[in-house]
Formats: structure tokens, C-alpha cells, sequence
């Protein structure tokens, strides 16, 4: 198993069985709505540390989006291979620029 199927385990075994001291626990017993709120709060920071060019900090604030996403995901009943199967699909095809696409100056 590579990380992200542990952690997710782990998500899926918090959702399960709830822990006490689990910040996992905490998101499920608050519901989708603040799972989405953290969502778009880490992907807020992820953009804004984008905006700063700051790599390390960016980093960061990808794990902390990749990690709300996985908790999404197991309170929507998601699994990592629902996504692996769109992303395989997705892969056979390459050169994805529509070519009806309208240059950004006349948008
Ligand atoms: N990967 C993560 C992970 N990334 C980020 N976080 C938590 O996400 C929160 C993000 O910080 P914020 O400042 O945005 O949020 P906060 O102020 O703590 O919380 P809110 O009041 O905003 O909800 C922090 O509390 C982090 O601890 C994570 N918590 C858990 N995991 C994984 O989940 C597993 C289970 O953790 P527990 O559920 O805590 O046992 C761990 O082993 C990790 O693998």
C-alpha cells in the first residue's frame, strides 16, 4: 500500500469507528458541510502560497488538501479506485485542447 491508500484506510477506519482525540473524527461528527468548508479553505491556501512562490509552503498546504479531499471522498462513499478508474480512462486520450477554444483576449 502506498500513503495515500494507508491514509485513506485510516480515514475510512476513523469514519467506522470514531476515535476520541481524532481530528478525522472530529470532521466526520461535523458533517459534509465543514468537510466542504475545509476544503475550500486548504484550497484557498494552496493558491495563495502559489501566488507567493513559495514551494515549501505550497507543499504543505497540498497535503493538507490532498488529506481533506481523501476525508470528501469517504463521507461522499468514494473509494481511491473510482478515481484511479476515471484517470486510467483519461489517460488514453492525449491533446485535450478543444480546438474550438476562444483565445483569452476575447473573453
Ligand atoms: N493527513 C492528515 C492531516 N493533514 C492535516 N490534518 C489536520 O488538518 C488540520 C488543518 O489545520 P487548520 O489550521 O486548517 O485547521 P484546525 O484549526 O486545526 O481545525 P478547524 O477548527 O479549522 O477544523 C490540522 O488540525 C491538521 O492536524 C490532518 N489530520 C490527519 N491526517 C491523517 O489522518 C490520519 C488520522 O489522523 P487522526 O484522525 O487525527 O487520528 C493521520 O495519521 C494522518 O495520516
Amino acid at each position: 500500500m502506498n500513503v495515500y491508500e494507508r491514509v485513506f484506510e485510516t480515514i475510512l477506519d476513523r469514519k467506522a469507528n470514531p476515535e476520541q482525540g481524532s481530528y478525522t473524527t472530529y470532521l466526520f461528527e461535523k458533517g459534509l458541510e465543514k468537510i466542504l468548508k475545509k476544503v475550500g479553505e486548504e484550497s484557498t491556501e494552496v493558491i495563495i502560497a502559489s501566488c507567493k512562490h513559495d514551494k515549501e509552503e505550497v507543499i504543505n498546504e497540498y497535503g493538507d488538501l490532498i488529506y481533506h479531499l481523501l476525508v470528501l471522498m469517504a463521507e461522499l462513499g468514494i473509494t481511491l479506485d473510482d478515481i484511479h478508474a476515471v484517470m486510467e480512462e483519461r489517460d488514453k486520450k492525449t491533446h485535450n485542447l478543444k480546438a474550438e477554444r476562444k483565445p483569452i483576449e476575447n473573453l
